[in-house]
């Protein structure tokens, strides 16, 4: 029973490190994560550019943070995969893909979110 009790939590501040040091990896390792953060830089000037109205521009950070997170939940999986087995395995194709899969969806939605709110905000 001992094993299932309270854990002793790690110092605040230490999680935060270990939080930065998965997000430097993620930045150093993954191609996508760049894409991602250029498309977030040219997303959000573009919307300052052309005056997203405040509530707007809080749904597409929400939208950016969403996208950037999957993709690190992305990432954690690959590389779970990959701890756990180097050989071809369809069980590994099918969480790696399942895993890309969900920034996939999340891309897209959030595309055609932020189609719409450019439209209305230049209509
Ligand atoms: N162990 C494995 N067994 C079977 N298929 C695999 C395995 N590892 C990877 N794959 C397949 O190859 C694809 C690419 O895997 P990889 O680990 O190279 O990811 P990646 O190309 O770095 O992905 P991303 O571009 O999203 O970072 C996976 O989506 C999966 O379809």
């Amino acid at each position: 029973m001992e094993k299932y009790g309270r854990r002793k939590h790690k110092h605040l501040s230490e999680s935060f490190k270990d939080a930065i040091s998965g997000f430097r990896l993620a930045l150093f390792q993954e191609r996508n994560i760049h894409i991602q953060l250029f498309a977030a830089a040219v997303v959000i000037i573009f919307s300052l550019m052309i005056h997203v109205p405040l509530t707007d521009m809080l749904i597409i950070f929400a939208l950016i943070g969403g996208v950037i997170s999957l993709e690190l939940v992305n990432t954690a999986v690959e590389r779970l995969v990959d701890l756990v087995t180097k050989e071809r395995h369809p069980m590994a194709k099918a969480a790696k893909d399942t895993a890309a899969a969900a920034v996939w969806w999340f891309s897209v939605m959030a595309a055609v979110i932020y189609f719409f709110i450019v439209y209305n905000t230049l209509h």
